[in-house]
């Protein structure tokens, strides 16, 4: 690496920073929810980044309140590094201040795109920062169902797996024991005897992933160090001159910006009708799934369904995988959803324009549940029967609510 660090704190007064990554909806916010509510977790600040143009993780994690800070301009491994730095010197200086009790501990969750090294090199080398935080460890989170495919096709999953400190598998519950074998030999051979834990549904004991260990260039791995250190083709390595700042806003290296996302993953939002008809939108979607999945990386979202519009439902997709809706008890503040709209949020490698139209046109379209119902009965491998199956008020069916609980008159039709 190109500089020496000004770290005037003694190592140990520095405030320890864990990067949480994984590839996109591999399991990082669940598990996040789960660690906030952990007892040492109750000084630590949480800084969370989205890639797409409405936040939503950071609703979705149980607060730690003014200390969950969401940076939404970008992602962080290429534009965000200055908002990164800015946050981390905002929460010290409101800290030292005595705005806020003293932060005991940093997690910054990346988005699932992320490439970990920009992250790791603000941490050790911006001046500012490195004199007040130190990096303990990277944690990556790995999907059992879709990790190899992942690892095989995106490079950040490949980054990301390589440079952890220890390795969190999740969704077992979802797979078989020779796919999760044969994730376990790849994860072996790109990051050999890095500590790998398998979770469930995101429950894990805050001390199997803090303290990973003060990430130096003496620890990592040969090609970590290359990613961190060496110029090499499609790498930069930072230009120091006398004179020159030890850092600035996208001098980390790393791939070049334009090379460090692969071009042909995008994302667009979708914003959908202020209430949805519960089957229609869950028949349109499995459909979609269907079609694309393949090129979905991710969908996820908020819909307000017909009946229980104060209540929205979050949508989890990866792929041609839905998981269970989760009802929220009430609409994220903010102004994303001052209109109590729902939206979806599409990560999608490959996918044509005339493909997004169609699944735009799609859920603007959607059928009454009474028609979805019928066609649903007649696809049973319908990606989101699981959403079918939960118990969500139907247009059809009356529902009213008492004391948090949705009533409805009659049981809605499983199918
Ligand atoms: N069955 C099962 N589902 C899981 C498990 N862990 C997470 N999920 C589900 O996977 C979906 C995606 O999880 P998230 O925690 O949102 O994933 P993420 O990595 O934060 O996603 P991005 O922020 O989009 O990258 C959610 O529906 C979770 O409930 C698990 O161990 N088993």
């Amino acid at each position: 690496m190109a500089s020496t660090t000004t770290t005037s704190a003694n190592p140990t007064d520095r405030i320890p920073v864990t990067v949480l990554t994984g590839f996109l909806g591999a399991g990082k916010t669940t598990l996040l929810n789960q660690l906030v509510r952990q007892p040492d977790m109750a000084n630590a600040a949480v800084l969370i980044n989205e890639f797409g143009e409405v936040g939503l993780d950071h609703h979705l994690v149980d607060s730690v309140d003014e200390n969950i800070v969401l940076l939404d301009s970008g992602c962080v491994c290429c534009s965000m590094q200055g908002d990164l730095v800015q946050a981390l010197q905002t929460l010290s200086n409101r800290s030292s201040r005595r705005d806020i009790p003293p932060i005991t501990r940093v997690l910054i969750e990346t988005t699932g795109l992320a490439d970990p090294a920009p992250v790791i090199y603000t941490l050790m080398e911006h001046e500012f920062v490195s004199a007040r935080y130190v990096c303990d460890g990277i944690v990556t989170v790995v999907d059992a169902t879709h990790g190899l495919a992942q690892l095989n096709r995106h490079r950040e999953a490949l980054r990301q797996a390589s440079m952890a400190d220890r390795l969190l598998i999740t969704k077992t519950d979802l797979t078989d024991a020779a796919t999760l074998a044969a994730l376990e030999v790849r994860l072996e051979a790109v990051n050999p005897g890095t500590p790998r834990r398998i979770v469930r549904s995101g429950q894990i004991r805050s001390d199997m992933i803090f303290g990973a260990g003060i990430y130096t260039k003496g620890t990592a791995s040969p090609e970590v160090a290359t990613w961190l250190d060496k110029p090499s083709r499609g790498f930069r390595t930072p230009q120091r001159t006398a004179g020159t700042p030890a850092w600035r806003p996208g001098n980390a290296p790393g791939p070049r910006r334009a090379e460090r996302h692969d071009l042909r993953v995008r994302s667009f939002v979708i914003e959908l009708p202020a209430t949805v008809p519960w089957y229609g939108f869950a028949a349109t979607m499995g459909r979609i799934l269907d079609t694309h999945g393949d090129k979905l990386l991710r969908v996820k979202g908020l819909v307000a369904v017909y009946g229980t519009e104060t209540q929205p439902l979050v949508i989890h997709c990866v792929q041609n995988v839905a998981y269970p809706a989760v009802r929220l008890d009430a609409w994220p503040p903010g102004e994303a959803f001052a209109d109590r709209h729902g939206r979806m949020v599409f990560i999608v490698q490959d996918l044509s324009e005339a493909d997004e139209a169609g699944i735009r046109a799609a859920l603007a379209h959607l059928p009454a549940d009474s028609v979805a119902a019928r066609t649903v009965a007649a696809s049973p491998w319908l990606p989101t029967k699981c959403w079918l199956s939960q118990w969500v008020a139907t247009t059809s069916l009356p529902s009213y609510q008492v004391d948090g609980w949705i009533v409805q008159t009659r049981r809605p039709r499983r199918l």
